[in-house]
Parts: structure tokens; sequence; C-alpha cells
């Protein structure tokens, strides 16, 4: 069917309003977090992959770095083992590890290479194992205590920062074609895994590629105010403001304290942005408008 008059007008503007932003981000890198809670269907699924595919076309290197912690969840439930989260983050057991690692270095992981790849692009899946790519070291979690001079530290297994990031492997892809679709588990000097926070991993990737922007895809529009509005840019005095009155809270903490350490580390910009919608991150990239939370630290 032909593109009516009209169509085709608001069609056109819309490439047109591309080019600019296409011209700044050429040989730039972007590190996209696609959250486990973004991965809802198919289709959803395939319009990220077909994303990545046109990016790394185009001349800009997509960095994928992906959650999964909603598919943990099943098959733990489906092995009757019992999902805790402490501070946001899973207690991870031995037991717990083998799954974090199935599920993410496998399924997950190989699901979205499989579809970038069947896109027509060339993803390369990775653990932090892989190239050495993720140096890890045992995450050290503070209980809020009444007497916060001193906190009380408690053990939640195998669950890691990330200590040191090995760029080789990632250079190496950059200059190729190659996507690179990574997933975050880490590893330490005497060979133990770690299950990494996914938004910690992402951070300091884009931190250490000097990324132009990290995207951070999630379940919601961005950030939002006490009324739930959306804010769509704010600086890093206002989130101090909001994560001190409550206003910023659970999962969202994580992700802005990544969001923000990245900026003050020198990536340009960050953004949260809504994984459900098809396309936000060419939404995020290549419009005026832009789509969900831009955090930056100049404004
Ligand atoms: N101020 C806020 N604005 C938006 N979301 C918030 C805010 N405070 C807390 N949240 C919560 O943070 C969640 C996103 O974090 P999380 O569930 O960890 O995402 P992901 O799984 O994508 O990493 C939102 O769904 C929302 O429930
Ligand atoms: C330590 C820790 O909590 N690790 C996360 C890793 C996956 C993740 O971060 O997934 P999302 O981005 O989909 O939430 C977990 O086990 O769920």
């Amino acid at each position: 069917m032909p593109l009516t008059r009209k169509r085709a007008m608001t069609t056109a503007m819309v490439l047109s309003q591309a080019l600019p932003y296409l011209q700044r981000f050429v040989g730039k890198t972007i590190v996209v977090k696609y959250g486990g809670n973004a991965m809802i269907d198919e289709e959803l699924k395939n319009s990220f992959a077909r994303d990545m595919v046109m990016l790394k076309l185009v001349g800009i290197n997509p960095i994928v770095v992906h959650g999964g912690g909603p598919q943990i969840g099943e098959l733990l439930a489906k092995l009757n083992i019992e999902s805790k989260f402490v501070n946001g983050m899973r207690v991870t057991t031995s037991e717990t590890m083998d799954v974090v690692e199935m599920v993410l270095g496998g399924l997950v992981n190989k699901d979205i290479v499989n579809l970038i790849n069947q896109n027509g692009g060339k993803a390369i899946g990775l653990t932090g194992k892989d190239g050495q790519l993720l140096h890890a070291r045992k995450l050290k979690v503070k209980k809020n205590t009444p007497d916060m001079q001193q906190p009380e530290i408690i053990d939640i297994g195998h669950v890691g920062e990330v200590a040191r990031i090995n760029t080789q492997v990632l250079d190496m892809l950059t200059r190729s074609d190659f996507i690179p679709v990574i997933a975050p588990i880490g590893v330490d000097e005497a060979g133990n895994s770690y299950n990494i926070n996914a938004d910690l991993v992402a951070g300091k990737v884009a931190e250490v590629l000097r990324a132009e922007k990290l995207i951070l895809l999630t379940n919601i529009e961005g950030l939002l105010d006490k009324e739930g509005k959306l804010l769509t840019g704010l600086s890093t005095a206002e989130v101090d403001a909001l994560i001190a009155d409550g206003t910023i809270h659970g999962g969202m903490l994580p992700k802005i304290r990544c969001a923000l350490d990245a900026v003050h580390a020198g990536v340009v910009s960050s953004h949260i942005i809504d994984g459900r919608l098809a396309h936000s991150t060419m939404l995020e990239l290549f419009t005026d408008e832009g789509v969900g939370t831009l955090i930056s630290d100049g404004r």
C-alpha cells in the first residue's frame, strides 16, 4: 500500500531528524543494559536485536550487557529453590550460582546472541570469564543497623562487584564488526565465579571504555517523581536530593548510582528508559525528544 502524503512527510521528517545524531555518534561506543524485566516477549526482544544491528551497521559500537533476574527466579522456582534478596542483590549460594551461570551465561545470553544474528548482525556472547573480561571481588553488603557507625556486614554468598575490566577482548570486537553481548558473571584470581548485578557491570564497562552513553533499559518509563510523573532530565545534585527524601528507592537505587558514577567518570550521559517500548534505544538516540530520563554531569 503506498504511503499517504501525510504519513510520508512524517516518516521523512523522523528519518531526517536522525542525521545530526548519526553524525555525532558514529565511531562512538554506546553501552546498553538490557534488563530481564524488559525481555517480555519475542517481538520486543526482536526489536531490541534489530536496534543493535542497525547501530553497528551505521558505524556506532553497541556493547550489550544483559540481566536476567526474573529468568533466574523462574528456574530457581522450578528447582524449588527460594529467591532471596538483600539490598536488591540476590543471595547466591553455590547451588544458586550454578543456576545463575546456567541462565545468564547460557539461556539468556545465547537467546540475545541468536536474535542479533537472526537479524543480520554478528554477535559474540561473553561471560566475565571469557577473555578474563570481568575480574570480581566479593561484595561486602552492609546491613542497616541503628548504629550506622558500625554497620553489620552480612554474607550473601557468591555476589561480586567489578574489581577490574580487561578491555582487550572488547577493543578487539569493537574494531571488528562483532557486537559483544556480556553476561554479568565475574571471576576472581582463584577462578571462583561471582554473580554481579547487571547494572553495575554495564556502568563499569561504560566507564572504562569512556562510552558516549550508558543506556539502561528497564520496566518503567524512567525516573519518576513523588507524584509519579516522569523526570526527563536531571543533574547529579537533583538526584542526590531525590535519594535523600526516599523518592528513589528499591531497584532504582543501584541503577541511579551506576548512572551517576558513569557520568562522573567521563561517560557523556546516562539514560534510564522504558525497555517495554519497542525500539526505545533508537528513539532515545535519534530523535530530538528522546525518551525516559537523562542524567548528565553538567546540568
Ligand atoms: N523514583 C523511582 N522512579 C522509577 N522507578 C522507581 C523509583 N523508585 C523505585 N523504583 C522502582 O525501580 C524499579 C526498576 O528497578 P529494577 O526492578 O531493579 O529494574 P531492572 O530489573 O530493569 O534492573 C521500577 O520498576 C520501580 O518499581
Ligand atoms: C547479584 C544479583 O542480584 N545479580 C542479579 C544478576 C541479574 C540481573 O542483574 O538481572 P536484571 O538486570 O534483570 O535485574 C540476579 O541474580 O538477579
